[in-house]
């Protein structure tokens, strides 16, 4: 994997009335992970959007060198198709292979609609698709929502595969989660 980098200076973010956050600074570097910790509805989803370049922050700055990988709540998967079609649109681009769908348990629901997939095989399908991805920056929000403890260590598992292969790893939660190196800010720490 290339080099990566992601860089953010000086954040700060508003939605509607409210300022969630300012003066939020990270910077990582290929191999790097940090948990973005926080109660429900201060912000975490928003700094991943503005990481990912979807929201404009209101003050501040973000530099990505390196392809982003974006994985939240939206699988982004045809809910009418089965999931082996669903991931095939993925994978006639740049989806996963046989070897992901395996690995994250997949193989044998192939045939399933993906609107009849429970919550963890839902999430389970939304990391098969970022793991075709290639992606050099996972921005991982809430990735082990609806997963089992099986489910938690083969996201702690990927996410250790990947940085160890020179990539970055943000993940937003507020569930416990051992990533590489174990870095973690808390956005309470950010709050206006
Ligand atoms: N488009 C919007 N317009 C106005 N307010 C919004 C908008 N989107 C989100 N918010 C508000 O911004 C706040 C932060 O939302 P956000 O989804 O970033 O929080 P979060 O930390 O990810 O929460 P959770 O842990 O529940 O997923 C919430 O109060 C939410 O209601």
């Amino acid at each position: 994997m290339q080099a990566c980098r992601l860089t953010a200076n000086n954040l700060a973010c508003q939605r509607g009335e409210r300022l969630l956050f300012r003066g939020l600074a990270l910077e990582l570097a290929t191999g790097e992970a940090l948990q973005v910790k926080g109660a429900n509805g201060i912000g975490k989803s928003s700094l991943i959007r503005i990481l990912a370049g979807l929201l404009r922050p209101l003050v501040g700055t973000v530099e990505r060198q390196g392809s982003v990988g974006l994985l939240d709540e939206r699988p982004a998967l045809d809910p009418g198709l089965p999931l082996g079609k669903s991931l095939g649109f993925w994978q006639r681009l740049d989806g996963p292979g046989d070897a992901e769908l395996a690995q994250l348990g997949l193989s044998s629901l192939l045939e399933v609609p993906v609107r009849y997939l429970s919550t963890g095989q839902k999430k389970r399908a939304a990391l098969a698709r970022l793991l075709g991805q290639e992606a050099a920056i996972w921005l991982l929000d809430e990735p082990l929502n609806g997963l089992d403890t099986r489910g938690v260590a083969l996201v702690e598992a990927l996410v250790a595969q990947h940085c160890a292969q020179g990539g970055i790893a943000l993940v937003a939660s507020h569930q416990p989660i051992a990533l590489p190196g174990g870095a973690a800010i808390d956005l309470a720490d950010f709050t206006a």
